[in-house]
């Protein structure tokens, strides 16, 4: 059977939302990934070192017995987050901090209203090495939403890569060919993390024949041009883009709903949906590098040791699944793929503690 082993994964932009939603969410990203960027829009988000070690917390009791995952936390920028909170987020193990421009996406209320507001946060990051971390799309209700993100780019962007020239930066989940092309060319430390469902899926597939409320997310998916600019660097080889699923749960009678969230579920099969696209741009050769080595070089962290095994082996994702009390639909449900991830090697740290 025709296998593909690959240096453990790690996911650079995961929601994991909170509570009784974590058994599903933790369990799946750990089957799938060894380190997981955890997303801290929660309500209300986390904003601080002892908010961020809290939650870490809830989230370690929900990885399964002797699996290696671990959480890598994140605050939420605020029109409020001074020099301090991210002095102190930094001594506690924080790795990168948010913004969320305010009304922007998935509770995105408390997020910044102006970025000028968190510029001496934003002196501190680059000072001591925290990371910057941005949904990249501007909120005037002047500005159509399918060029958001690209506004946000020429208006803010730009701007903060000149004004803070060692601030690291990851302009997360692109959706266009405009995103690809201003973080190609970008300085050193600007880089961007691609969906497994970006690269899959154009706005056809969700609007033709019917409106399908599991394919929209945020930024919302773009035209066909813009995914294959995606997919052209994904598969590039170069560095700056790397893996981020940008996973993000809503109960299945919020997304089937006059008023349906943002957010589409892919960490239940997310490697096996990236190979997918990798094999799909004929490029399978590239998912390592892509999935396991230029995000831990980025964010300056070593590359995992142990291995993932996929098989050539074609199975149905499910039509739903259990989240707490709730049902929760994957994306590409009931759809076949061709890659099934298999097992994940024991590291040594966990044969010690079983012996
Ligand atoms: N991507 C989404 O559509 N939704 C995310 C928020 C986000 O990453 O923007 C969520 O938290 O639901
Ligand atoms: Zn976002
Ligand atoms: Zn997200």
């Amino acid at each position: 059977m025709e296998k593909l082993t690959l240096r453990a994964p790690d996911d650079w932009h995961i929601h994991l939302r909170d509570g009784d939603a974590l058994e599903r969410t933790v369990g799946d990203a750990a089957r799938q990934f060894r380190r997981a960027i955890v997303m801290p829009n929660l309500v209300p988000p986390v904003v601080d070192a002892e908010d961020a070690l809290f939650y870490q917390l809830r989230i370690r009791e929900q990885i399964p017995a002797g699996n290696p995952f671990e959480p890598l936390m994140v605050i939420y920028l605020t029109d409020n987050t001074d020099a301090e909170v991210i002095e102190l987020a930094h001594k506690a193990g924080v790795i990168a901090a948010k913004l969320y421009p305010a009304g922007a996406t998935t509770n995105s209320d408390s997020g910044v209203t102006d970025i000028n507001n968190i510029y001496p946060a934003l002196e501190a990051m680059q000072e001591c090495g925290m990371k910057l971390l941005l949904h990249g799309e501007v909120t005037t209700s002047d500005i159509d939403i399918f060029d958001r993100e690209q506004v946000f780019i020429e208006k803010i962007l730009s701007r903060v890569v000149e004004d803070f020239p060692a601030l690291r930066i990851v302009l997360e989940h692109i959706t266009t060919a405009n995103a690809a092309e201003f973080v190609g060319k970008a300085r050193d430390g600007v880089a961007a993390t691609i969906t497994a469902h970006h690269l899959l899926y154009n706005r056809n597939h969700m609007l033709v024949g019917g409106i399908r409320p599991h394919y929209y997310c945020l930024p919302i998916l773009k035209r066909g041009y813009h995914q294959s600019a995606l997919i052209e660097a994904a598969t590039s080889g170069n560095p700056k883009f790397f893996l981020g699923t940008d996973s993000a749960p809503h109960a299945q009678d919020r997304k089937e709903n006059a008023c349906g969230c943002a957010g589409c579920y892919t960490a239940f099969s997310a490697i096996e949906l990236y190979a997918e696209a990798f094999e799909r741009a004929g490029k399978l050769d590239r998912l390592e590098a892509f999935a396991s080595e230029y995000g831990p070089d980025f964010y300056g962290l070593p590359r995992n040791d142990g291995t993932i095994t996929l098989v050539r082996e074609p199975w149905q994702i499910p039509a739903s699944l259990p989240m707490g009390d709730a049902q929760l639909v994957p994306l590409a449900a009931g759809e076949t793929l061709n890659w099934r991830l298999v097992d994940s090697e024991q590291p040594t740290a966990d044969k010690k503690d079983s012996e």
